[in-house]
């Protein structure tokens, strides 16, 4: 398996603040790769580390095979808050965008102007939040790089513009074999366009794979009270939670729970990014099928 992404026990602090700890991940090429994680997890660091925009305090990342390299052809970036240069306009942008990358695609960046409804003519400085966001991520998906990477790009998206977006992410990895990387608390979107997770919490990855692998190996046990350990090896219980008589259990397991005092039910995606999130907090905290 290519990677377009790897690293090795990456580590970034600010100051005496740790943003990414022991960070060991590999991104497969050709994919489009969903990265969640609560407030403050890292994942802006992490983007931010493999574009080049910040250096690993220890550690080790490669991008494409290479140390990333800041305003690198190969990789686009864009930014949480998506900057754009205020005093040019949507179609200065595009002019400059021309001229700075050797592969850019035109036509590309042309359509997606006119689909996303801006103004050629218009200073960027007076788009709105949205429009802004449609610009750089133009302007990035133009350049037509081998990877993309995306810190919550369609946060500012309305719902309509969210979707044709989503829908370009997905032709960009299939027709042109782009690898994306996005960042984003919408696990909904995540769930239409991404085939390959990750969830880092508290600066460390707590899960990462195929999108289908770990949906098929992680369950929903309900049944009797009982001790989690009686599930033997080779189960990790990722949740529990007790009443008096019953027991609700969420695992990952390869194997087939074969015991039929378990009731066994499968988690959506969305249950098994909260259920790691989750993960660490007083029980209370944590929310459940039924109880939310
Ligand atoms: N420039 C900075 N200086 C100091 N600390 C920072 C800086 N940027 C981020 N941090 C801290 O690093 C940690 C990780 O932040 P980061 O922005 O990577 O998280 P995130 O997962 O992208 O969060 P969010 O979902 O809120 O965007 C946080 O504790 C944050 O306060």
């Amino acid at each position: 398996m290519t990677s377009a992404m790897h690293t090795e026990e990456l580590t970034h602090r600010y100051g005496r603040r740790t943003a990414l700890s022991g960070c060991t991940l590999d991104v497969p090429a050709g994919h489009v790769v969903g990265l969640v994680g609560p407030n403050g997890a890292g994942k802006s660091t992490l983007l931010q580390l493999a574009c080049g925009l910040l250096d690993p305090t220890a550690g080790r990342i490669e991008v494409l095979g290479e140390r990333p390299v800041s305003g690198s052809p190969r990789v686009g970036f864009v930014a949480q808050d998506t900057p754009v240069y205020a005093g040019l306009t949507v179609a200065e942008h595009l002019t400059l965008g021309a001229r700075l990358n050797p592969a850019w695609d035109d036509g590309l960046a042309r359509r997606r102007i006119a689909q996303a409804g801006l103004d050629p003519a218009q200073k960027a400085g007076k788009l709105s939040g949205g429009q802004r966001a449609q610009l750089a991520l133009t302007v990035a998906a133009a350049k037509r790089p081998e990877l993309l990477l995306l810190d919550e790009p369609v946060a500012a998206l309305d719902p309509l513009a969210r979707r044709a977006f989503l829908q370009s992410l997905m032709e960009l990895a299939a027709e042109h074999g782009m690898s994306i990387v996005m960042s984003s608390h919408l696990v909904a979107d995540l769930e239409r366009v991404c085939d390959h997770l990750i969830v880092l919490v508290g600066s460390r990855v707590r899960v990462a794979g195929d999108v289908d692998e770990l949906l098929a190996g992680h369950h929903r046990l309900v049944g009797p009270r009982r001790s989690a350990e009686s599930l033997g090896a080779g189960r990790d219980v990722i949740e529990e939670r007790h009443t008096d008589v019953q027991s609700t259990l969420v695992v990952r397991s390869t194997a087939p729970i074969d015991d039929p005092s378990w009731q066994v039910d499968s988690l959506s995606l969305e249950d098994l990014v909260l259920t790691y999130m989750s993960e660490g907090q007083p029980a209370g905290s944590r929310v459940l099928e039924g109880q939310r």
